[in-house]
């Protein structure tokens, strides 16, 4: 997969380097069940018409950019994850565009124009709540008539679990309450982060509410399953669990644990 950031300053230069692929557009913050259902789709019509697949998402989030700073996004994974992710979902071209108060400006009809036309797509995939341009006015039922004829268009339904839509925006409250093992539903796995003994957290990641839960850590050296307590939305404790301090881990966060549950654990391992 070929990474492509574009910026203002950059984007003529691109506009006639790549042409005829199928795009699918969106943030795709962790990637869960609607973003892989959109992608899938978006691969799908690719390979039939035997072009290309490539994603347009955007950085940093809209949401901190619009608030000037004030408001601060709980990402739920850095772009190198997503990267590593889109790349296994068969996607060939990552245009990642600098999200800038003069971009957000840009009106729904120049984005399709300039940005997804002029990038050459022919095809766009969206989801059917996706918004573009100005104050989010774009939508996936004016995107055709933005076009002018020179795109074609399919919109994913609502991807849903129990009725409701599965978003980013549940995962982080999700998180945000510690209901680790939903999650796992949400994504289709159970959700990760990188954590390094001497950095702590890393960036674009975040951590459930402080509390037990039942994790996996691996390291290059190191696979153990055990419990971590969260302490805040920064640090965390590895219970009865030894971990080398010079390696980054991998913690996947299985579900969320009472007390009780944490001593027979314990009670397990020592017997084991
Ligand atoms: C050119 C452009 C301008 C945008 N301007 C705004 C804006 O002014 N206000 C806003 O809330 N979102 C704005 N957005 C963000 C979109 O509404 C939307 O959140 C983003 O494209 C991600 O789409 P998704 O949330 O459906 O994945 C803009 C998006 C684009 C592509
Ligand atoms: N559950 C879903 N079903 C179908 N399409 C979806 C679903 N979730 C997101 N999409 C589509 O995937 C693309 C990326 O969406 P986006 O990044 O806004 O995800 P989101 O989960 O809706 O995020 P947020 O909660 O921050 O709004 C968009 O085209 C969007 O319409």
């Amino acid at each position: 997969m070929k990474t492509i950031e574009i910026k203002s300053e950059n984007i003529i230069s691109w506009q006639t380097r790549i042409s005829n692929h199928v795009i699918a557009l969106g943030f795709f913050d962790g990637l869960h069940k609607g973003h892989q259902q959109v992608i899938s789709i978006a691969k799908q019509v690719a390979m039939e018409k035997n072009l290309p697949l490539s994603v347009m998402s955007f950085f940093p989030h809209p949401k901190s950019v619009l608030s000037n700073g004030n408001v601060s996004v709980d990402y739920l994974m850095p772009l190198d994850q997503k990267k590593k992710q889109l790349s296994q979902l068969g996607v060939d071209y990552f245009f990642i565009v600098e999200f800038s108060l003069d971009f957000a400006a840009l009106s729904p009809e120049q984005f399709i124009s300039d940005y997804v036309i002029g990038l050459g797509a022919q095809h766009v995939v969206c989801g059917y709540d996706y918004t573009y341009g100005k104050k989010g006015a774009g939508n996936a039922s004016t995107l055709l008539e933005h076009a002018q004829g020179n795109l074609e268009l399919t919109i994913v339904p609502k991807v849903d679990i129990c009725g409701e839509k599965i978003s980013s925006t549940r995962i982080r409250e999700l998180l945000s309450v510690g209901n680790v093992s939903f999650i796992s539903k949400l994504m289709g796995h159970p959700y990760t982060v990188q954590w390094s003994p001497y950095v702590g957290l890393l960036p674009y990641y975040t951590l459930p509410a402080p509390g037990l839960y039942e994790v996996s850590v691996v390291g290059k050296s190191f696979k153990e399953t055990g419990i971590i307590r969260v302490m805040n939305r920064n640090d965390l404790h590895f219970e009865h669990m030894i971990i080398p301090l010079n390696e980054q881990l991998t913690i996947t966060w299985h579900k969320e644990v009472s007390k009780s549950k944490v001593k027979h654990l314990v009670k397990q391992k020592v017997k084991g």
